[in-house]
């Protein structure tokens, strides 16, 4: 069983996930912090401009210049993270790194005066519905294909997405296997 479903089986023990037992998934959470590592949903964040010529890691940036942030390659920098391509959630356990605009290693959702605004209600969608397919759903891929052989690439875009769409089959669970 996958270390999630340990995790929710665990924390989650009524019908309905309440906000208190998703503030308590810590797996859960460093799973979702390694997928915004990887691959964040916005990479270059939005367009930003230069209030003042400024220097920044010996760069002159001059005023007005247009600013692309990309927050995917930060994701992947050697200099930042231990084995950077590793899907490695355990990096975030016991680690007080968070996405909220204070660790820029880490900025999926920006940081300062123009930081998104929907993060709050964002990352309780995502928690939320991750937490709920994975608890109630056992999940396959299409003809026994091996899942650590999925192509992982990203297309580019204002949103990143998956090179090559994913195909899955849930398959509903027994009550039995969703509580401990
Ligand atoms: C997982 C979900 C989401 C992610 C990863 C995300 C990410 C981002 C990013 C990276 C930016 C640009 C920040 C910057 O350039 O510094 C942004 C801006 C923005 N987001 Fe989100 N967002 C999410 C959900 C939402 C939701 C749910 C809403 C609204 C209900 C929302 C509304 C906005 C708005 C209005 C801006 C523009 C803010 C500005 O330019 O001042 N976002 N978001």
């Amino acid at each position: 069983m996958s270390k999630l479903e340990k995790e929710l089986k665990n924390e989650v023990n009524t019908e309905k996930i309440t906000n208190f037992q998703l503030s308590k998934l810590t797996y859960l959470q460093a799973f979702i912090k390694e997928n915004f590592r990887l691959h964040p949903p916005v990479p270059l964040l939005l367009p930003h401009m230069a209030a003042e010529t400024c220097e920044v890691m010996n760069y002159s940036i001059p005023k007005n210049a247009k600013i692309f942030v990309n927050v995917w390659a930060m994701g992947r920098d050697a200099k930042l993270w231990d084995n950077p391509l590793s899907f490695n959630p355990e990096r975030f356990i016991d680690s007080k790194l968070d996405f909220k605009g204070q660790d820029f290693e880490l900025l999926p959702f920006g940081s300062g005066r123009r930081i998104c605004p929907g993060l709050p209600s964002g990352i309780k969608s995502v928690e939320l519905i991750l937490a709920s397919l994975t608890r109630e759903f056992d999940w396959g891929l299409p003809n026994g294909e091996d899942p650590s052989k999925l192509d992982m690439d990203d297309k580019f875009g204002i949103a990143l997405k998956r090179k090559t769409p994913l195909k899955l089959i849930f398959k509903k669970k027994q009550a039995s296997d969703q509580y401990a």
